[in-house]
């Protein structure tokens, strides 16, 4: 993985227009700003919100058009849920909701005030929940250099900085901020508060839903108990130092728990259990790094706590591919199951259901308001208790492909959208690579048939009967979703070379996770709070006493609660046979 990571840096890091940021000095900016100026070193505006997405290799050089095939008729014949097909007990509903609230904290893509409308083929129209509908195209930017002429515009921060809860710019955050002791805003339920239209106030409320909100709260909570603690330790600190010091904590909690739990989860093997672990800790561990801090360089102390940032000659952002590797909206189901809290169920045993809600219900302000009568426990208890999605063919939410999707403010829009269709079009708009060239272009293998990516007869039909025999006009989205998945791997091997590539330079390319972290920056006590929370059930438990206890059996709170722990095993992990 290391030499490929390297590769990967070497070869799939392309930046997307000038340069034309200030020198500024660092010292000054000890903190993440509104905006995400003022991290990189050398020049203030690169990750800021509003920079270009970069790029993991050149624009598709396709032969085909933006409709070849129609998105309508892939969505129809290749992605349209059959029958809901879950992820068995490895990811839950927490693990779902967890990471669109990470893309919400990375990236979103600016849009143009210009509309297209998608119109299904007469053939296939009936089948179709919308025969036609329209959306605003990606905004194309001249990047102003002959290498890449147009680009396309990042909304969010690509920094991890916890934006979801913070916001992306000074009025975003003055919104969030009570400004008083530093904390955030919350209501006195424990859930956001929300505004006269009933949108909620929070860092980012696009196409929010009950369970995406829930994490948000949670967070917020983190935030304010991270202020509380260092109010009590560090009494002369005002609004702003404590503010500025509970973000850093808060946005490095989020990171580490992304790195050491869910991804752990994601891509449930031994060697990937030691792949992010080295991420975060180095190859000594965590009680080395501890008592020793940070030596000897990344492969040794990790990535966390590098002298300088890292981002191997290329300025740092996220990257159109990116952006397509996470479309994983088959993780959501059709019905959110809640369960009753205050059932006699013994422990670990998993409490019995009181209502199936259609995910539509759960939505928008309509989802708002649903969960401000569950309420934060019964929520966390039953999405820990419920499995999210398969990423595969044939399921991809029904209600998506009928939705209506917000706008940048959370307003509904008036036009609903087939989500399914919409995905495949985006990609091909943003001149994303189709399956093939996306590997070639990543060192992997091409496909020369359907019987190299699947050994489903039923997928190779479908796919036959969309391309033809021409492998080449695969779509990315439909590739990912359809390819022979390493086992415990709940996503492709294609994407996991993006992820990557990608989750390491989240880590080392942050002069807040590299140069800055240390306790001058974040302050004693609270690199203590980072370097003591390894996982979301340390966060749970921190906020919701006893509810692990009586509810998670698993190991991870990314798991189906009631599974089984993973068990115990002498073997050293880093001499453990690959299985
Ligand atoms: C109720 C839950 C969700 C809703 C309503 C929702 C809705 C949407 C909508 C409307 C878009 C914009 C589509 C476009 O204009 O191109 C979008 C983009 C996206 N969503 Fe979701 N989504 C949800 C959950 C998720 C989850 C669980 C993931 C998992 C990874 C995810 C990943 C993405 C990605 C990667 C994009 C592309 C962003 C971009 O174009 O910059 N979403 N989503």
């Amino acid at each position: 993985m290391g030499i490929r990571r390297h590769l990967h840096q070497r070869y799939n890091l392309l930046h997307v227009g000038g340069i034309n940021g200030q020198k500024y000095e660092t010292e000054e900016f000890s903190y993440r700003t509104a905006d995400g100026k003022c991290n990189h070193p050398g020049d203030d505006i690169i990750g800021s919100q509003g920079t270009f997405f970069g790029r993991n290799m050149l624009p598709a050089n396709s032969r085909y058009g933006l409709l070849d095939p129609h998105p309508t008729v892939v969505a129809n014949k290749l992605l349209a849920r059959n029958k809901f097909v879950d992820n068995g007990k490895q990811f839950n509903m927490i693990a779902c909701s967890w990471i669109q609230f990470m893309i919400h904290d990375w990236i979103d893509h600016m849009e143009d005030t210009q509309q297209v409308e998608l119109k299904a083929p007469d053939k296939i129209a009936d089948g179709c929940p919308l025969k036609s509908f329209k959306f605003y195209k990606t905004k194309k930017v001249s990047t102003g250099s002959s290498y890449m002429k147009t680009g396309s515009l990042n909304t969010r921060t690509p920094w991890w900085d916890g934006s979801v809860i913070y916001g992306n710019n000074e009025d975003g955050m003055r919104k969030v901020r009570a400004f008083k002791d530093g904390r955030l805003r919350i209501a006195g339920d424990g859930l956001l508060e929300h505004d006269e239209k009933g949108i909620p106030i929070s860092g980012d409320v696009r196409n929010c839903w009950a369970g995406f909100s829930l994490l948000q709260a949670l967070f917020v909570k983190e935030h304010n108990a991270v202020c509380d603690m260092l109010k009590e330790n560090y009494p002369d600190f005002d609004d702003e130092k404590l503010y500025r010091h509970a973000r850093l904590v808060t946005s490095a909690v989020l990171a580490k728990i992304h790195t050491i739990d869910w991804t752990v989860e994601l891509l449930r093997t031994d060697t990937l259990l030691a792949g992010m672990r080295i991420n975060w800790y180095g190859f000594l561990g965590k009680k080395i790094k501890d008592l020793f801090g940070h030596f000897g360089g990344p492969v040794l102390s990790g990535l966390v706590g590098l002298r300088r940032p890292r981002d191997h000659g290329v300025p740092y952002s996220l990257t159109e591919e990116f952006v397509s590797v996470y479309r994983m909206h088959s993780l959501l189901p059709e019905k959110l199951i809640l369960r009753d809290i205050h059932s006699t169920a013994s422990e670990y045993e998993c409490p019995p259901v009181v209502e199936e809600v259609p995910m539509r219900e759960m939505a928008g302000k309509d989802g708002e308001r649903r969960l401000s009568e569950v309420g934060m426990k019964q929520m966390l208890v039953s999405m820990g208790h419920q499995a999210c999605g398969a990423v595969k063919l044939w399921n991809y939410p029904s209600w998506m492909r009928n939705l209506v999707a917000h706008d940048i403010n959370g307003e509904d829009r008036p036009d609903q959208v087939d989500m399914a269709a919409m995905e495949i079009y985006r990609d091909r708009e943003r001149g994303v690579a189709r399956y093939n060239e996306f590997r070639r272009n990543l060192l992997m293998i091409p496909i020369s048939n359907w019987e190299d990516l699947t050994d489903d007869e039923e997928v190779i039909e479908a796919l036959r009967d969309v391309y033809g025999n021409d492998v080449e006009k695969l779509d990315l989205l439909i590739g990912l979703h359809a390819e022979k998945k390493i086992k415990g791997f709940a996503i492709s091997e294609t994407a996991f070379f993006i992820f990557l590539l990608i989750a390491s330079r989240r880590l080392e390319a942050d002069r807040f996770f590299t140069t800055n972290f240390n306790s001058r920056t974040y302050t004693e006590k609270g690199l203590e709070w980072v370097n003591q929370t390894e996982n979301l059930k340390d966060v749970i438990d921190r906020h919701f006493p006893g509810m692990t206890k009586k509810w998670m059996k698993c190991t991870s709170a990314f798991s189906v609660w009631d599974s089984e722990p993973n068990q115990t095993t002498y073997i050293p992990l880093y001499l453990r046979p690959a299985p």
